[in-house]
């Protein structure tokens, strides 16, 4: 087997006496499309910003690519990308003015050909010398999808990638981070609360409770193997009786 484009050991992140991530271990394989899910505050944000480097672990080991976190910094996080709709784009710049700092500041080679490809996959073409904060929300998010995937990660961050996206462009959006995955240079860690989409989208899918991972397997079949008939009742119980689940499994 292939080395995974994320490696994650024993990760914790403390804020004095509380844990918001405690003890996950996990990998995403280049290919794969991995599900983060957890009701509000299970450490799914943390877990991505510990991943960006934006957030240093209290412990535990992050390897990108084969690149360690800690040791080499710029090597994983130029193999890494991400897109949240809490991490907007400068709103005062157009949407190729956007892609261009962002490209020279990954080091993208042949960018004015990369900015086209990028504009034309997210069907953004005319937006082009749009001010990005005049643009709808799904707009916007659709902008961050195109900075996301312009220097070509191995790893693909996505925090609730289609949240504010109306159904149609939210099929879209999910087709094309479909493509990416099946292309098989990269893998994606994605979050969302939205469980059809993580049923249409994940090979696999973690489930997060108070910080640690409480079940783990295939968003299709994962139910059933919990005595759930969907994805939704699952995840019910993992907000509410997390002990049976745990206790079961
Ligand atoms: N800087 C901080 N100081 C103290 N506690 C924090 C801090 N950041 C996060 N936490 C706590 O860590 C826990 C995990 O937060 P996190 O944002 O990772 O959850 P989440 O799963 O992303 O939630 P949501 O679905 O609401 O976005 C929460 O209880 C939160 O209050």
């Amino acid at each position: 087997m292939s080395e995974p484009v994320l490696s994650v050991e024993s990760l914790c992140k403390r804020y004095g006496e509380s844990a918001a991530v405690d003890g996950l271990t996990f990998q995403v394989a280049r290919g794969e499309t991995v599900g983060l899910l957890g009701p509000n505050g299970a450490g799914k944000t943390t877990t991505i910003s510990t991943v960006l480097g934006v957030l240093a672990p209290t412990s535990g080991r992050i390897v990108v690519d084969g690149c360690d976190l800690a040791r080499h910094r710029s090597q994983a996080l130029a193999r890494t990308n991400f897109a949240a709709v809490y991490a907007p784009l400068p709103g005062n710049l157009t949407v190729e003015e956007n892609l261009r700092i962002f490209g020279l500041l990954y080091g993208t080679a042949a960018l004015s050909r990369r900015i086209d490809e990028v504009i034309a996959e997210l069907d953004l073409a005319r937006f082009r010398r749009t001010k990005c904060g005049v643009l709808s929300s799904g707009e916007q998010t659709r902008v961050a999808l195109a900075k996301a995937l312009l220097n070509r990660p191995r790893l693909l961050l996505l925090d609730e990638p289609t949240a504010s996206l109306d159904p149609a462009t939210a099929r879209d959006v999910r087709a094309r981070i479909r493509a990416f995955a099946a292309a098989g240079h990269g893998g994606v860690l994605w979050t969302s609360h939205n469980m059809y989409e993580v049923q249409e989208v994940c090979d696999r899918v973690l489930f997060l409770s108070h910080a640690r991972i409480l079940l783990e397997g295939d968003p299709r079949t994962l139910p059933a193997e919990h005595g759930k008939a969907t994805l939704e009742d699952l995840f019910v119980a993992v907000a509410r009786e997390p002990l049976s689940l745990q206790e079961a499994s």
